[in-house]
């Protein structure tokens, strides 16, 4: 089996998505954040304040490519910005992979993100209008890179459980 990739915006369900579908397959989950905090020893948050954005977007690029060319079968949860930057996009379509985005809503990514923007740096000093001001913009900047994907499965109004099921389908 290729490896999978979900990908999307902040708060469209990739980890709580990849974490459920990861014990239904029985292939482990690795979340690109996590594996990048885990190797420099740092939380996101402490890298964008210590050296910026554009080193952050470095250290992405180097550990995606890392995980892709791991042998193992494996999930692989992006960050919501890594289909964005230093032409990652062109990687969800290499060999061995399948590339799934989770598409939200503004109003999903709004209700999901407002009460639980602390660890989301691009979004962690936002009241809740200007939020949804700047989801709706970033998105539809987004939104080029993330349809790189080779599938599409919408998260609006679907349980954990249905979007697994969808993901299941599309995998058969
Ligand atoms: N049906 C659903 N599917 C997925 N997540 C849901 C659903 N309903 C609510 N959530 C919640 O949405 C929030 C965001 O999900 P999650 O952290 O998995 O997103 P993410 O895409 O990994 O975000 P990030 O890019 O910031 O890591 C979580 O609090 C999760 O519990
Ligand atoms: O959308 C983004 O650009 C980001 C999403 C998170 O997953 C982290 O990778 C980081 O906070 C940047
Ligand atoms: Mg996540």
């Amino acid at each position: 089996m290729k490896k999978i990739i979900l990908l999307g915006y902040m708060g469209c369900g990739k980890s709580t998505i990849a974490n459920k579908l990861s014990g239904m397959i029985q292939i482990p989950y690795i979340d690109l954040d996590e594996y990048i905090e885990k190797k420099v020893n740092l939380t996101i948050k402490e890298i964008f304040e210590t050296h910026g954005e554009i080193y952050f977007r470095k250290l992405e690029h180097t550990f995606f490519v890392e995980l892709l060319n791991s042998p193992e079968k494996n999930i692989i949860g992006l960050g919501g910005g890594t289909p964005c930057y230093a032409n990652n996009h062109e990687l969800l379509n290499g060999d061995g992979v399948t590339s799934i985005y989770l598409k939200a809503s503004i109003d999903t990514l709004f209700n999901r993100l407002v009460a639980n923007k602390s660890k989301r740096p691009l979004i962690a000093d936002k009241s809740a209008a200007e939020m949804k001001e700047f989801i709706a913009k970033h998105l539809f900047d987004r939104s080029f890179y993330y349809n790189y994907a080779q599938h599409k499965v919408s998260v609006d109004d679907k349980t954990i459980e249905e979007t697994v099921n969808d993901i299941l389908n599309l995998l058969a």
